[in-house]
């Protein structure tokens, strides 16, 4: 027999405040999180972006205590999981590779290639499939088996996503029924799902499942926690000025505090560890919102992190995956409908133009109209649908 290894994938986020703008550059150089007609535009626009969005996304880190708890809660997560399936007479090496900041995907690829591993489960931490998240790590995947060939010789399976897996159900319903039981009046409590959001155009032209994976989600959690609390399901953390799923969570908890909601339970739904956007934007920035706007009683579905539950149900995929036909990265990377914006079709828009020549002065046009655009908050970049 030879050595099992599960590969957990992971946004990753900054550790200290220092880190945070880096941290920023390697997410908006990522084309799954700004998607854009010509690659070469990618880097100066993260720099751009990163370097104007640093200072805020600072003040927001400084808030939770000055960086990003991720690193510490997916290290937890792993030393949990790898017990249990120990436990359970699986004795599997369990390895950590996070898109945007240390321990990077790279880095894990590279000891699991030293270790040795001869069956790896590729298991990302996101319960539903977005593009721009598990889509994003599983296309990063895929470059770094086809530049580097001895890595075929690893049997993998891939998880694409797992939000139906009841363990997981039962320790969501588990942990809002927990929180509905510390209100005076549980049955009075409307429950609010707050959900990742993504632009609109992710959904409707790119064929990206997430929003049918959320709702699905929402659903059968309502299923598993069987209590008759009404609930809604809103979109959080929108970035930039295009359109994202809709409703917005600030303007779904203004339209129930208006509809008189005095109770308010919010469940964070597409990301199982604490991290910047429960512990700063719904503790604070939405608790403040609500409170304004008349909601007295609000309180927050803690994280997942190292639920036993939670931990039971990572194992049993990672079980289960082992016992079933593999899953291959092409897979989970092809989309079903593909944009003319895709890194494929976006190459060769570039060899067309013949790139070399134009990179320069195309760079230039490029750096002009996002300057207009950010300046003007409408400029030709948002005239044809980039921003
Ligand atoms: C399922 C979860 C997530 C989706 C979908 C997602 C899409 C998405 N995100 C951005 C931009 C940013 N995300 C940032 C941080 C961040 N994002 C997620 C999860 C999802 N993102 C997490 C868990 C974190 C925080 C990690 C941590 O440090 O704890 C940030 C940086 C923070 C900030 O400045 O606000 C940005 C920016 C886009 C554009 C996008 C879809 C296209
Ligand atoms: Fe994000
Ligand atoms: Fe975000």
């Amino acid at each position: 027999m030879g050595r099992t290894g599960v590969l957990l994938l992971n946004l990753g986020g900054p550790e200290q405040i220092e880190d945070v703008r880096p941290f920023l550059f390697n997410l908006f150089s990522d084309p799954e999180i700004i998607r854009l007609p010509f690659p070469w535009m990618q880097k100066p626009l993260a720099w751009l972006i990163s370097s104007l969005r640093s200072k805020r996304s600072q003040e927001n880190y400084l808030a939770i205590g000055g960086g990003s708890p991720l690193r510490q809660v997916t290290e937890a997560q792993a030393t949990a999981l790898e017990t249990n399936l120990k436990e359970k007479g699986e004795p599997v090496g369990i390895y950590i590779g996070m898109r945007y900041w240390h321990p990077f995907t790279e880095e894990a690829v590279a000891k699991i290639k030293r270790d040795r591993i001869d069956e790896l489960v590729i298991l990302p931490l996101y319960p539903q499939f977005s593009i721009s998240t598990s889509g994003s790590s599983f296309r990063l995947l895929e470059k770094l088996w086809q530049e580097d060939p001895s890595l075929n010789r690893i049997n993998y399976t891939v998880i694409r996503s797992w939000y139906e897996q009841p363990g997981y159900l039962q320790a969501m319903a588990q942990l809002i029924a927990q929180e509905l039981d510390k209100f005076a009046h549980p049955d009075e409590v409307t429950i609010f799902f707050s959900a990742h959001g993504v632009p609109v155009s992710y959904v409707e032209e790119a064929g990206d499942p997430y929003q049918k994976e959320i709702e699905e989600c929402t659903d059968l959690i309502m299923q598993t926690l069987n209590r008759p609390n009404p609930h809604v399901l809103a979109y959080q953390s929108r970035v930039g000025p295009v359109e994202w799923l809709k409703p917005y969570t600030e303007d779904a908890i203004q339209e129930l505090a208006n509809e008189g909601v005095q109770n308010l339970l919010v469940v964070p739904i597409s990301f199982v560890s604490e991290h910047i956007e429960t512990l700063q934007e719904i503790d604070i920035e939405y608790r403040e919102i609500a409170e304004e706007a008349g909601i007295h009683n609000f309180r927050r579905v803690p994280a997942l992190n190292t639920h036993p539950v939670f931990i039971e149900a990572l194992a049993d995929l990672v079980l289960n995956a082992l016992n079933s036909p593999k899953v291959q990265l092409p897979q989970v990377t092809q989309m079903k409908k593909q944009v003319k914006m895709y890194p494929q079709e976006r190459w060769e828009w570039g060899m067309t133009t013949s790139a070399e020549v134009w990179n320069g002065r195309l760079a230039m046009l490029g750096l002009i109209a996002l300057l207009i655009e950010l300046i003007s908050g409408h400029g030709p970049l948002h005239l044809v649908g980039l921003l």
